[in-house]
């Protein structure tokens, strides 16, 4: 019930239903109840009596009974049907919600599949038991305690008697729903794996099939699958072992009803009719109790579901505003960048960079250049905030980020990633994405800033061409292109370049820089290279090693200096002293 409570945000405000879906449920249950008395007296005041005038009307009244009973379940139905649903819809919207405001870290380890069926498979379960689950649950003490109150009526010790096998039948249903809940909890892990391995599976298709690898793929399925497999057969065997001790526990009374009842009517202290009441009204209390398993089941259920869909919900937002955030106004801001001496570990590692400091006044363009692993992304990724800095600051026009509204400050900078994503939608809206407003004409001329107008053209649709999943149909150096696009039209104040070229041909990333230049004038623009070519005209450029700066300056004062960046200059342009050329063509 713990994870009900939890749960109460979401279906407080449904009050309405819930006490539609419950009353009308206990509604058809208490009309249910009248059915035996009608029995009851059909038998002892008109069979045996042969009062069969009666007939009609005692059977018109079982059929007004049947009537009002089924017009009570469609209201149950009904009630039920829209709880549920208004309570997933509203979990489902929170979800995905959450999963928009959760911070880099978090995405960092999660995982794709697992998302899924949370917001899926698991809320299916908390659909099914807030809609009806619930309300069949205490349909069940009402069924015992009104059934029970009125077998006492007809004879208190039958109903003693009858009832004796009862805590039997309750042990056994407890013991259930105590050795099924990991089971199910283990069966819903074991359905994330399997979401997991097909969403990896389809994301990374090209990988596994450029190495031969659709057996060893196949393979993990199928060892995700038999998981899946034998913890659903542990959950049916005992359901299996469980059903018919609960079914023959509920049977003893039966039994006992038929021995002791018996023996009263033929002694004469019972009255045949009240005998087949009895014998209804019974099942009013064994019948609960022994779908007591299929409610538990139900609950329990709801219950793992729910709690790892709480688990997501009560995840923490690593990053988020700070008290009374500053929202940037993008018009007014100027874009001065300063690093502070920054210190970063990711989580368990050890410091990705220590001790930078970085001024890069409004304009200027810093150049990062380093070997893999040096830390470069991650001094773009701090000053995105995607992460917060541990030791030292980092300041945009004098503020810390961390005193920025995060939105405000990623709204004015724009990065431009090794890998592009693009979304399944049309080139035009992959431009324009996240920006309201923006006319074609503004798109097709970033489009021929990027150097991507002219392959779009090409295409039968333009612009309007629908590119796959992760821009899938395109080529590595046009996915950029038209992210570069997507920075052009986005028109930040900061501009990042997370070797931003890599998928291009040095040709196409000499015309394109010949963009950038257009892009980067007015903006700081933070470019990270492997190639020198890319970079060679930033204001300074800053070489970084293992997460330190090991070499700072101008192309000029460091090609002149023996180091890292010189080294990385003759490897680069010792074969191609034509390619300086052009490179050193783009300064001008
Ligand atoms: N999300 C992350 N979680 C944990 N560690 C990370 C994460 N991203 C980077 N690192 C680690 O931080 C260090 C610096 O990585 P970073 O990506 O900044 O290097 P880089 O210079 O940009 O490399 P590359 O040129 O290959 O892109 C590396 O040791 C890397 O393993």
């Amino acid at each position: 019930m713990e994870i009900l409570r939890q749960l109460k945000r979401f279906y407080a405000s449904e009050k309405k239903f819930i006490v539609g879906t419950i009353l009308f449920l206990v509604l058809a249950t208490g009309i249910g109840l009248v059915q035996p008395y009608l029995v009851s007296y059909l038998i002892d005041s008109v069979i045996i009596p042969e009062n069969y005038e009666l007939v009609a009307p005692v059977a018109l009244s079982v059929v007004g009974v049947v009537c009002l009973k089924a017009l009570n379940q469609f209201l149950h139905g009904f009630c039920g049907g829209r709880l549920g649903n208004r309570v997933a819809t509203k979990m489902r919207n929170t979800l995905y919600e959450k999963l928009n405001t959760l911070s880099f870290q978090y995405y960092d380890k999660a995982k794709t599949g697992d998302l899924m069926s949370r917001l899926t498979a698991d809320l299916e379960a908390i659909r099914n038991f807030i809609g009806f689950g619930l309300a069949q649950l205490l349909n069940v003490f009402f069924m015992v305690v009104l059934g029970g109150t009125m077998m006492l009526v007809l004879n208190w010790k039958l109903t003693l008697i009858t009832l004796l096998p009862v805590p039997l039948l309750l042990f056994l249903a407890f013991r259930f729903e105590g050795q099924i809940h990991p089971i199910f909890r283990e069966t819903r892990k074991a359905m994330s794996n399997l979401t997991t391995a097909v969403q990896e599976n389809i994301t990374g298709v090209r990988t596994v099939k450029s190495y031969a690898q659709e057996d060893f793929e196949v393979n993990k399925f199928s060892e995700r699958s038999e998981q899946f497999r034998s913890n659903q057969i542990e959950a049916s065997t005992k359901w299996a072992t469980f059903f018919p001790m609960m079914e023959t526990a509920a049977n003893l009374c039966v039994i006992v009803l038929f021995v002791v009842g018996g023996i009263m009517v033929i002694n004469g202290g019972f009255s045949p009719g009240n005998f087949v009441a009895f014998f209804s009204l019974i099942w009013y209390i064994i019948g609960p109790m022994w779908g007591l398993g299929f409610h538990i089941n139900n609950y329990t259920q709801f219950k793992a579901s729910g709690e790892r869909v709480l688990t997501l919900l009560n995840e923490p937002i690593h990053i988020k505003n700070e008290g009374k955030a500053l929202k940037l106004d993008a018009s007014s801001t100027k874009g001065d960048v300063s690093f502070n001496d920054v210190t970063f570990n990711y989580p368990d590692k050890k410091p990705a960079i220590q001790n930078i400091s970085i001024n890069a006044p409004a304009g200027t363009v810093i150049g990062l250049l380093g070997p893999t692993g040096a830390g470069k992304s991650t001094i773009i990724q701090l000053l995105m905030r995607a992460y917060d800095v541990k030791h030292g600051s980092i300041t945009v026009d004098g503020v810390n980020v961390k005193d920025l509204d995060v939105q405000s400050l990623r709204s004015i900078i724009s990065p431009v990633f090794q890998e592009t994503f693009l979304f399944s939608a049309t080139i035009r809206d992959n431009i324009a994405y996240g920006i309201a407003n923006v006319t074609d004409e503004q798109i097709v001329e970033a489009a021929k800033l990027a150097k991507a107008h002219d392959f779009i053209m090409e295409m039968p649709l333009g612009y309007d061409t629908v590119v796959g999943e992760r821009g899938m149909g395109l080529s590595g150096g046009q996915k950029q292109r038209i992210a570069i696009a997507r920075a052009f039209i986005k028109n930040p104040k900061i501009l990042i370049l997370d070797d931003a070229t890599s998928a291009v041909d040095m040709e196409t990333e000499h015309e394109i820089q010949a963009g950038f230049k257009q892009l980067m004038a007015g903006r700081t623009t933070f470019i990270i290279a492997h190639r020198i070519s890319s970079l060679r005209f930033a204001d300074e450029i800053i070489v970084l090693d293992q997460g330190h700066i090991v070499q700072r300056g101008t192309h000029d004062q460091l090609v002149h200096q023996p180091g890292p960046y010189r080294e990385t200059y003759k490897i680069q342009f010792a074969d191609f002293p034509g390619e300086l050329e052009v490179a050193a063509g783009q300064k001008e």
